[in-house]
């Protein structure tokens, strides 16, 4: 595999009232072009923090990020980053909140008319033409997000990152931006970084999974190559024996192997039982 992205022993301290916080410990990640590539792990252990450090909203206190064997530690348009609450601009348009994005990057490259053409473009790959003219007040949060993907794709960014860029939406429309992701990605070949707490997200959707350990100091567990086949449909995989495999990979690590434990162990009295005391741990 060729590496285009290469995310090399990064580590991070933050300051803190109490002393320097380590949130990453050598996260080391090589990606290839095209790969979707799933983040996940239990809250807290600095998956944000790995996507701002490519985003370059953060800087790494050891380590590198490289894109395209340039090192990169601010931010710039060949990394686009969809949030999990839109960041649309509430005064302007649909059109108008891509084509900002649009101008800043293609000013002076592309004409007036082909800026207007690549802006309804990517609102079209989004299944948002129709709405182009409307002000984000006047959608729902689904339609919010695809508007945010527009806008993102429409930067043509070397890296795409997403963090949980679904996660505020219903069952119902996630599916549907999902599936749009997965068509979107298999024609523009994008790459990718999704966090997810999504277990069946990240299978659908994802080239490999990447499962970070609890933090501090978090690093990369494991790695899972999803080996399934593209185009993918979410009904027939739910009986795949290879899907619920790796499924049930990822659980393992989350829920066992990763477990959260309680703060404090929970006090043994003479009316709980053992057996009930082991329930409420999940033992
Ligand atoms: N600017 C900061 N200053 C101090 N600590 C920080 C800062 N940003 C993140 N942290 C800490 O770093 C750790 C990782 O945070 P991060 O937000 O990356 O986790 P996460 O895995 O994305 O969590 P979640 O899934 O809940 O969004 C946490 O302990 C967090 O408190």
């Amino acid at each position: 595999m060729s590496t285009y992205l290469d995310i090399s022993q990064i580590s991070i301290e933050f300051p803190t009232k109490t002393g320097p916080f380590k949130a990453l410990d050598k996260v080391d990640l090589k990606i290839a072009r095209g790969e979707f590539i799933s983040l996940i792990g239990h809250s807290g252990c600095g998956k944000s923090t790995v996507l701002n450090i490519v985003a370059g909203l953060y800087e790494a206190t050891e380590g590198a990020v490289i894109l395209e064997s340039k090192e990169v530690n601010a931010p710039g348009p060949d990394r686009a980053v969809v949030f999990q609450h839109h960041s649309l601009f509430p005064w302007l348009t649909v059109f108008e909140n891509v084509e900002i994005a649009v101008k800043q990057v293609f000013k002076g490259k592309k004409s007036k008319a082909e800026m207007r053409q690549w802006v309804d473009y990517n609102l079209a790959l989004v299944h948002m033409s129709h709405a182009s003219h409307k002000l984000p007040a006047e959608i729902s949060g689904g339609m919010k997000q695809r508007v945010g993907i527009a806008r993102a794709l429409a930067m043509e960014p070397k890296v795409l990152l997403m963090d949980e860029p679904f996660g505020a939406l219903d069952a119902l429309t996630r599916a549907h931006l999902q599936d749009a992701l997965m068509e979107i990605q298999s024609e523009l070949n994008n790459t990718v970084i999704l966090i997810t707490h999504d277990v069946d997200e990240a299978v659908l959707l994802s080239d490999r999974i990447v499962m970070m350990t609890n933090g501090p100091a978090a690093k990369v567990g494991e790695i899972l190559n999803i080996d399934l086949p593209r185009p993918r449909d979410r009904l027939a995989l739910a009986d795949n024996p290879d899907y619920n495999h790796y499924r049930a990979a990822v659980l393992t690590f989350l829920h066992q192997k990763q477990a959260k434990k309680p703060a404090s162990p929970p006090q043994l009295s003479s009316a709980e039982p053992l057996t009930e005391v082991k329930k409420a741990v999940g033992a």
